[in-house]
C-alpha cells in the first residue's frame, strides 16, 4: 500500500507541498487532482524516491521512501509524466531489459514481457525501435516498463496523456484488472470527466494543500450543490412545463438533449424525500415518465468548488 505523512516540500522559502497525508490500500484507486503547480509531482516524485523531503516520509509497500529507497523502488511501478531518451532499443528488448534489471527470473520474464505486449497492444511493435514511437505508444511501453517485476503498487503521473480514445478505454478496463489483483494505484491526471470514471479514491491538492480527500462518493456528497434530477419523458413539453411551474420543489429546470434537468430546492428532509415527491406529482399530473435519474455532482464541481477560496484570494492579490 501507499502511505504518506505529513510530506513537506520547500524550495528555499517557497513550500511546493505542505503536510500532505494520505494512503492508497491494496485494490484502491487514488485520483491525485490540483491545478498546475499545485504540487501533484513533486508528491509523486517523493513516492518514486526521485527528490527528498524537507519533511514528513512515506511508505511504499511497507518500506520507508526516504530510509529504504531501494526496497521502494522494487516494490513501485512508476510512469513518470515526461519520458527520457533511451538508446537504441526494440520494444520487446526494452521490456526484457527492465525485466533483467529487476530480477525477474528467466522463465517468467519471457512470458510476463510477452503478456504485457499483448495486453498494451504492443505486439505489432515488439521489433520497433522505441525512439520510433508516437507518444501515445511510448506511454503504453513505459506502462509496460512499470509492470515488468509485477510490483504491488503502481504511480502514474498522467498516464492518458497521449493516448488515442481506444487507448484510454482499454487503459481504464486495465486499471480495474490490476485493482481487482490487489495492486494499489495513485494517478494524477487533468481530465476529471476520465478520472471520475477509473478512481475509488480522490484527493484534491492546492497550494501544497490537500483540502478534500475521501472516496469518490463521500467527496461528491460533500458538495454544496442543490439536488438535481434528469427526466426523459414522452410527449409535448407545455404539459410538463405547466406542471413544473407549479411545483415548489423546483427552483429552475433547463432543457439538455431532449431531456429536462430539474434543480430541486434543499428541504430539511432527506434529498430522496424530495426526489420521490417531484416523481410523483409529475406521474399524477400524466406525464409519461420514462427515466428518472438523480444526479450526483461531478468531479469537476467538486474541484471547482474546493478550489474556489483560493481562486478568488489569488484573483484579489492581483
Ligand atoms: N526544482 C524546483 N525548484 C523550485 N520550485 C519548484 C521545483 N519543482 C517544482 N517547483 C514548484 O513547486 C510547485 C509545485 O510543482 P509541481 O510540479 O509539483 O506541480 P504540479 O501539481 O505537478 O503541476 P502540473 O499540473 O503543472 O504538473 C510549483 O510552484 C513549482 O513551480
Amino acid at each position: 500500500m501507499i502511505e504518506l505523512d505529513r510530506f513537506t516540500k520547500k524550495y528555499g522559502s517557497f513550500c511546493a507541498v505542505d503536510r500532505v497525508s494520505f494512503q492508497v490500500t491494496p485494490g484502491e484507486v487514488f485520483g491525485f487532482i490540483g491545478r498546475n503547480g499545485a504540487g501533484k509531482t513533486t508528491t509523486i516524485r517523493f513516492l518514486a524516491t526521485l527528490i527528498r523531503a524537507t519533511a514528513g516520509d512515506g511508505m511504499i509497500a511497507g518500506y520507508s521512501v526516504t530510509r529504504q529507497p531501494r526496497e521502494v523502488r522494487r516494490h513501485l511501478g512508476y510512469v513518470p509524466d515526461t519520458f527520457a531518451e533511451f538508446p537504441s532499443f526494440r520494444v520487446k528488448g526494452f521490456l526484457d531489459f527492465f525485466a533483467r534489471a529487476y530480477g525477474v527470473p528467466r522463465q517468467i520474464r519471457r512470458r510476463r514481457v510477452e503478456d504485457l505486449l499483448e495486453r498494451l497492444g504492443l505486439a505489432a511493435y515488439a521489433k520497433t525501435d522505441v525512439r520510433k514511437l508516437s507518444r501515445g505508444l511510448k506511454q503504453r511501453l513505459y506502462l509496460a516498463r512499470a509492470l515488468v517485476h509485477d510490483p504491488p503498487v503502481l504511480i502514474l503521473d498522467e498516464p492518458t496523456a497521449g493516448l488515442d480514445p481506444v487507448a484510454r478505454m482499454e487503459f481504464k478496463s486495465l486499471l480495474k484488472e490490476w485493482a481487482a489483483e490487489g495492486k494499489a494505484i495513485l494517478l494524477s491526471s487533468h481530465n476529471l470527466a476520465e478520472l471520475a470514471d477509473m478512481v475509488t479514491h480522490v484527493g484534491i491538492i492546492e497550494r501544497g494543500r490537500m483540502v478534500v480527500s475521501g472516496t469518490l462518493r463521500e467527496v461528491l456528497t460533500k458538495t454544496d450543490r442543490r439536488p438535481r434530477v434528469r427526466v426523459h419523458y414522452l410527449g409535448a413539453p407545455d404539459r410538463l412545463e405547466t406542471t413544473l411551474r407549479n411545483l415548489p420543489q423546483v427552483r429552475w429546470s433547463r432543457t439538455e438533449n431532449g431531456q429536462v434537468i430539474l434543480e430541486l430546492v434543499e428541504s430539511s428532509q432527506k434529498g430522496e424525500v424530495v426526489f420521490a415527491q417531484v416523481l410523483r406529482t409529475l406521474v399524477m399530473a400524466g406525464i409519461d415518465v420514462v427515466e428518472y435519474q438523480p444526479l450526483l455532482p461531478t468531479l469537476e464541481e467538486l474541484f471547482m468548488q474546493a478550489t474556489a477560496g483560493n481562486a478568488l484570494e489569488e484573483s484579489q492579490r492581483v
